[in-house]
This record gives C-alpha cells, structure tokens and sequence, in this order.
C-alpha cells in the first residue's frame, strides 16, 4: 500500500512560518531552531499542513502521537481543537479525522477498507477519567470500574475499562468531540478564563483490510492537549485550583525528566512516575512517530516560561526514540493472518513541505520534532518589521512594551 502521499492536497506554506526563534529575557538573548516556526498570524491550515503527513501514516500503520505543550493560555486548545464548527478555526484534531476520513475513503478503490475507532480520557490530579464512558460519575465516585493503566507481557500499555466508540462519520465524530469537551475538567483561573486543568488524550485506531491482498493495517493516532505549565505565585491559586495547579505542575515535571532521560540516553527513564508519562511511554520509549507542538505566548510578563517551555522543546527536538515501526501483516487465503514482522520500516516522516529528513547520519534512530506556535498577544498589535535580507523577520509592537520574541526566518 502507498499512500504515504497524501490523497488530500494542501496549499504551500505561507510567509508566516521560519525555523529559527529567538527570545529576549532579562537582557540576555536566547536563539533555538526547529522544525517550524509559525507566527501569530499563520492559521490552523498552516499548521495542519505541516502534521497532515504525520497523521497520514496512522493510516499506513504507524503509531503517531502529536502533543500540545506551554504555559497556560498559551493556546494549546485552540491549537488542538480549535473551534470544530468553523472551518477556518478548525483545529487539528477534527482537521486529522476529516483526513483520515477522506484519505480512507480515496483507498477505497485500491481495495483497502477500514474501522476507525475512538477514544478520549483525561488525566485530572493523577487520576484517569473517560470523557465517552455513560458511567462517567459513577466511576468518579467509586461505585464502577474505574480506568487505570495495564502493562502487558508483550510490554504493550492498555487502559481498561475505557469505552471505545466505532466512528463512522465525521459528523458522529464531532458529537463525541462535543460530548468530551462538555466534560473535561474545566476552570477559570487569572491566566485563563477557561483554563484546561487536565491532560487529554483523544486516541483514533485505525484498523485497514485489503480485500485483494488480505494485507492488513493497525494505525494508532494520539493527539495530546496537555494541561499547561504555571507559576505558583502567578497563578495565585488556592483551594480546588492550586491542588489542580500543583498536580498538572508534577505531572509535566516527571514528563520533563523522562525527555531529559532520554536526551541524555539513559538506562532507566523514569516514565512510571506519573500517569501522563505511563500513558505517552509508548510514544517516547517506543517506535512511534512523535510531534510536540510548543505553544508560546509573546507577552513580556511570560518570558521566564517561555523559555523554559522553548528549553523543554529543544530538549524533545534532540530526543532519539526508536525507529517507527509499521503494524502490518499478511492474511492469508482461509482468513487468518500472519505478522509479516511488523517490519520495521525506517520511514522517518518529514513535517511538511519543505523541512529535511530528521534521520540522523549514521544512526537508525528518528527523532521526535517540534514545531512552535507563538500565540497573538492579547490587546498588543504587531508589525512586521525587516531587520536585513539575512536575518529575515523580527516581530516588533505597536504599543509602549516591546515584543520579546524574534521570530527569524531561515
Ligand atoms: N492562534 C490563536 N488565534 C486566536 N485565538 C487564540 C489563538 N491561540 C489562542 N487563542 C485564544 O486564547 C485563549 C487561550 O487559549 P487556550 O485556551 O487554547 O490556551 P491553553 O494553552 O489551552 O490554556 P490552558 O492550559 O489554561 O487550558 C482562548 O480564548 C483562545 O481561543
């Protein structure tokens, strides 16, 4: 099966979209390079060009995992989710179903027929709720089973007693998007009127057939809206909220020692001390695909996080995991099917359409990528401003306080 090219077609990335970032903080400059950078000013299909091939291997049998990640209103909702029912706003959970619909229909004719599946829990005070369960309270309260996470012997990580949903249509999927956000642990907090205060996991199996050659295909896509990073003091939390706050702290805390255990490639990774790094150790330990989409805010008050978020990014932009292995076997003529080895096929995927092979010379390790979203400040009107040919674009304000970040176009 090729379909690896795409069956949707996208328009070219636009002007709004660099590689390089620099950051002003306490008088010091601090620079990075990723896979992409986008602007305030690049749209949700800028930034969905630049998955759409990530999401489109889930349909070949690749495990794929895309998480959001920064400080609170850094717009990692509305990255991930966005608002589903307006089309430009769309963001890239309903733009990667609609395209794992479309692609999987445009298979159709080469024989391939596929059973998608969903799911979508959250991760609130180390504590796992399904979004989709009909007994949601019921396991909250201790009188139905509740989700917890299982390692089998094959070292493969299961949630039991998570309900799982066949989906059928696009518009089946929105309602179940609908229903998981009505019921996400939501709060409003002084960064953030809706503020986000758990992990959520929305997870798409994607199960393919082909009836000509009985080849078989079992994609995983796991897209990730991380509940975000807060000072303490800023926050000025207190009851309900500062417990939120203390836990969603912990969990990215032990996410960030399990990436710096890996950048540093050592033995023991400490992914069993939270319940959001048991949950992702299959996408960073493993032979998935991984994607981290970095959230910044460019307000000057939001520096000293910026830069630890962008520190955590080049951390995962420098991760080695393994190679991404392709879940596929061959039937056979009476029905049953064989593995064909899994085989591990060294496809290292490249973010859209310009950025290089991420595959590291003379290593058979990928690499998980990042991309960088800087937010529009809130109230602050930006200008555009050429500093020289070489060093491309800085962002500068319209207003008294000064934009700290320089988004440099390489
Ligand atoms: N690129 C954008 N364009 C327009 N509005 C945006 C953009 N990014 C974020 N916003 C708006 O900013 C606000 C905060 O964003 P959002 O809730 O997505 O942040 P968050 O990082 O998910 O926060 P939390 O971690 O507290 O849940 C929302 O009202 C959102 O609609």
């Amino acid at each position: 099966m090729s379909n690896e090219s795409g069956a949707v077609s996208y328009p070219k990335s636009g002007e709004n979209i660099g590689r390089g970032i620099k950051l002003m903080h306490n008088a010091q400059a601090y620079s990075f390079s990723f896979d992409k950078v986008f602007e305030h000013s690049a749209s949700q299909e800028h930034v969905f060009i630049e998955i759409s091939q990530l999401v489109q291997s889930a349909l070949d049998g690749y495990k794929v995992c895309i998480f959001a990640y920064g400080q609170t209103g850094s717009g990692k909702t509305y990255t991930m989710m966005g608002n589903p029912e307006l089309d430009d706003q769309k963001g890239m959970i309903p733009r990667s179903l609609e395209q794992i619909f479309q692609a999987s229909q445009a298979l159709n004719s080469q024989g391939w027929k596929y059973k998608i599946q969903a799911s979508m829990l959250e991760i609130y005070n180390e504590t796992l709720r399904d979004l989709l369960a009909m007994n949601r309270m019921a396991a909250q309260d201790g009188t139905s089973s509740k989700c917890s996470i299982k390692h089998d012997d094959s070292g493969n990580i299961q949630v039991s007693n998570l309900m799982v949903v066949d989906v059928t249509s696009i518009s089946q999927f929105s309602l179940l998007l609908r229903q998981a956000a009505r019921r996400r642990s939501v709060g409003r907090t002084h960064m953030n009127e809706e503020s986000r205060r758990s992990h959520c996991v929305y997870t798409l199996r994607i199960f393919g057939v082909n009836e000509g050659t009985a080849q078989q295909v079992h994609g995983v896509l796991n897209l990730i809206d991380l509940a975000g990073s807060q000072c303490l003091n800023k926050s000025r939390a207190t009851g309900e909220r500062l417990k939120e706050t203390e836990a969603i702290n912990t969990s990215l805390s032990s996410l960030n020692a399990v990436i710096l255990s890996i950048a540093r490639k050592e033995k023991h990774v400490p992914f069993r001390n939270s319940m959001l790094t048991s949950l992702l150790e299959p996408c960073l330990g493993g032979d998935s695909k991984t994607l981290m989409i970095l959230n910044l805010s460019p307000e000057v008050s939001s520096t000293g996080e910026s830069l630890c978020s962008l520190r955590v990014a080049a951390r995962v932009n420098s991760c080695e995991i393994g190679i991404p292995r392709r879940e596929t076997q061959l039937g056979s003529k009476d029905g049953g099917a064989e593995q064909d080895g899994g085989a591990a096929e060294e496809t290292s995927w490249t973010p859209g359409t310009f950025s290089q092979s991420r595959r590291r010379h003379g290593s058979r390790c990928s690499s998980s990528s990042c991309l960088v979203w800087v937010m529009r400040p809130a109230g602050l009107l930006l200008s555009l401003v050429y500093l020289d040919e070489t060093i491309g674009l800085t962002l500068d304000c319209v207003s008294p306080q000064r934009a700290e970040l320089d988004l440099v176009h390489t």
